[in-house]
């Protein structure tokens, strides 16, 4: 089939031509996001493939339609850049790599969390300057620790695990209960008491219109002095304004975010020879307690093996079989 990519790294080049070595596939990767601007690239591709910061809106999705596109592959888990309503009514399906390595991203969580507690960063910079004092580094034992989990899917469901394997107490919080972590010790608890009683807290829960901005000033004011907040799921999940309120008077004692809520104008491109638009973002650089990654958490050899091959294998059941693996509806 003839595929378009958009957003194409050259890391997806690499392992997409890697997964299309019998040539089922015709390719064709552009650097460009999908947009209300770029959907006139599309040429005469029936499937189109897409990551999280393309932009799949409805009138996006009009232009698909006059275009012919039938097939919306995401190359990714999480599906809230796509207007559902409007591809159904186009008759566009959706397909997504509902989970690809877990691990890749828990393991991410737990890099910032480390990171942030024990000063990797600073050490890193200190240490290359000669400069061999401690002051500053300080960090907390996380064994014993009561850490939050918000949302305990594929990926809340390892962080769990690796965080009771460092002898924290894991409180989670989820529409439905894991009973397979409940046995491991895990207790479900409410929204609330993960806020009030947490010393870390960390999200993995789906962007959507109940979740959006769920940290919040309201929530961070239930929350404990010096929390320390991971996002490693979507940037819409917090208000990042009030973030920034509570890291200036240290309600939030450290935060560690892989996603950012505006992240569709920054990520995944390289600004260092320009002036950042963004205060917001650039605000968050400037405290000494926070740790930012470009959505890198996916970012492992396995998962992008995994990634290339479920959508490959989305999109051949689609043309062969007219069967949709992995519909999003
Ligand atoms: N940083 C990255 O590179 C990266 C990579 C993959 C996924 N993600 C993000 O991580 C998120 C989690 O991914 P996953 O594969 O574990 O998804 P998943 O669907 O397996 O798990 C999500 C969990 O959240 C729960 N949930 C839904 N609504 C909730 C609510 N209101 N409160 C609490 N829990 C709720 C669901 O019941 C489910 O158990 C995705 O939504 C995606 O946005 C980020």
């Amino acid at each position: 089939m003839d595929i378009l990519f958009f957003s194409a790294q050259p890391y997806d080049i690499h392992y997409f031509n890697q997964g299309n070595q019998q040539g089922a596939h015709r390719f064709r990767f552009l650097e460009a996001q999908l947009n209300e601007d770029n959907a006139a690239l599309i040429k005469d591709e029936a499937v189109i493939c897409v990551f999280v910061n393309d932009k799949v809106n409805a009138t996006v999705i009009n232009e698909l339609q006059q275009k012919g596109v039938r097939l919306i592959a995401l190359r990714c888990a999480g599906f809230n850049n796509v207007d559902l309503k409007a591809a159904a009514a186009a008759g566009i399906k959706v397909v997504r790599v509902p989970a690809y390595s877990p691990h890749a991203v828990a393991e991410h969580a737990v890099a910032l969390l480390l990171a942030l507690n024990r000063k990797i960063y600073k050490s890193y910079n200190r240490v290359r300057d000669g400069n061999f004092t401690l002051s500053g580094l300080e960090g907390f034992d996380l064994f014993g620790k009561t850490i939050g989990v918000v949302g305990t899917g594929n990926i809340g469901a390892v962080f769990c695990r690796i965080m009771l394997g460092f002898g924290c107490k894991v409180y989670a919080h989820d529409i439905y209960e894991n009973e397979e972590l409940v046995e491991l010790g895990v207790k479900y608890v409410s929204l609330d008491t993960i806020f009030a009683q947490s010393d870390v807290i960390s999200l993995h829960c789906p962007l959507m219109e109940s979740t959006r901005h769920m940290i919040n000033a309201n929530s961070i004011a239930s929350m404990k002095m010096g929390v320390v907040l991971i996002n490693t799921s979507r940037g819409g999940l917090i208000d990042t304004a009030s973030v920034v309120a509570a890291l200036k008077n240290s309600h939030i004692g450290a935060l560690g975010i892989d996603v950012y809520e505006q992240e569709e104008h920054l990520f995944f491109q390289n600004f260092s020879g320009s002036i950042i638009q963004d205060d917001v973002l650039s605000r968050l650089t400037t405290f000494p307690n926070v740790l930012v990654t470009a959505h890198q958490g996916f970012f492992t050899k396995e998962a992008l093996t995994q990634i290339a091959e479920v959508t490959l294998s989305n999109i051949r059941s689609f043309e062969k079989e007219g069967v949709l693996l992995n519909e999003v509806k």
